[in-house]
């Protein structure tokens, strides 16, 4: 973002301060972002274990880094095979060099442990995923793993899901239902919902990893009692592959911007 709005020139320096401002709080928050995950990995990736899921967005990016520099120290690493939640995750294992397998070779239980990326965590632990419309493979992954450990930047926290996540539940919809879903999910109370688009990347709705559409729903703020209910009352509706409702986080690793990253342990 910050490189589309400024102007490179030393010279132009209205928004000097500002630009200051703006790079530092980026570099703080992917130096959050890296503690968290940093030591999510160095706290659960066992040498034991034999299968490893990698979520999506920019936090695992961290996991997936930390890995790759614990394999000298850590050789059982290089027998592990990690199993990714899309195409972005995919790519991040195969740079780095780790041996990859698909989550079509796997049933619920059957991977040891998932570290993924977060939109928004409540007190329950309970998440919002979705940002980056992956989902659908990323809950797949979550269901076959015996452990989800959310690796995620202080700015995630909230009480209730929808106090920060202004956007809406992601949820994944096949094309041809998109205009029934979206009326079904304002009549399940939604005040809000967006036809997410391919943005400048691509003309018209942005298009899934399994060729799907997203539809952001808001539901305002979500009591943590009520995230397993509605996610249910989502997933009955015709044409409706995924949400991004996830009540089964483990632990959250959370990067503070202050002070040392902190751990939540589901009670
Ligand atoms: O759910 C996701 C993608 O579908 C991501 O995990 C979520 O959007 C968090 O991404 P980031 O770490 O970049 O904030």
């Amino acid at each position: 973002m910050l490189r589309t709005w400024v102007r490179p020139s030393a010279a132009y320096n209205p928004l000097a301060t500002v630009r200051k401002k703006f790079v530092i709080s980026i570099a703080t928050m992917n130096a959050a972002k890296q503690a968290a995950g940093y030591k999510a990995i160095d706290n659960h990736l066992l040498p034991s274990f034999k299968y490893v899921g990698i979520g999506s967005g920019s936090t695992v990016v961290y996991c997936v880094e930390r890995i790759a520099q614990l394999r000298e120290k850590v050789p059982e690493i290089n027998s592990m095979y990690f199993v990714p939640t899309g195409y972005q995750s995919r790519q991040l294992i195969v740079d780095a060099g780790l041996p990859l397998m698909e989550i079509d070779q796997f049933s619920a239980g059957e991977l040891d442990i998932v570290f993924d990326g977060a939109d928004e965590v409540d007190s329950q632990l309970n998440c919002i995923k979705g940002g980056g419309g992956c989902q659908f493979q990323e809950k797949l992954v979550g269901k076959c793993s015996k452990k989800f450990i959310a690796v995620v930047d202080d700015s995630k926290i909230s009480q209730r899901l929808g106090e920060h996540w202004l956007q809406g539940i992601p949820i994944e919809v096949v094309p041809s239902a998109h205009k029934k879903v979206a009326v079904d999910l304002k009549r399940l109370g939604a005040s809000k919902v967006t036809l997410r688009s391919g943005g400048k990347s691509k003309a018209g709705p942005m298009v899934t990893d399994n060729a799907n559409f997203v539809l952001d729903a808001y539901f305002g703020e979500i009591a943590p009692e009520r995230v397993a209910e509605l996610d249910r009352s989502i997933k009955l509706l015709v044409g409706v592959v995924e949400t991004g409702l996830f009540d089964y986080a483990d632990e959250v690793y959370i990067g503070r911007t202050s002070g040392p990253t902190e751990i939540l342990t589901r009670k």
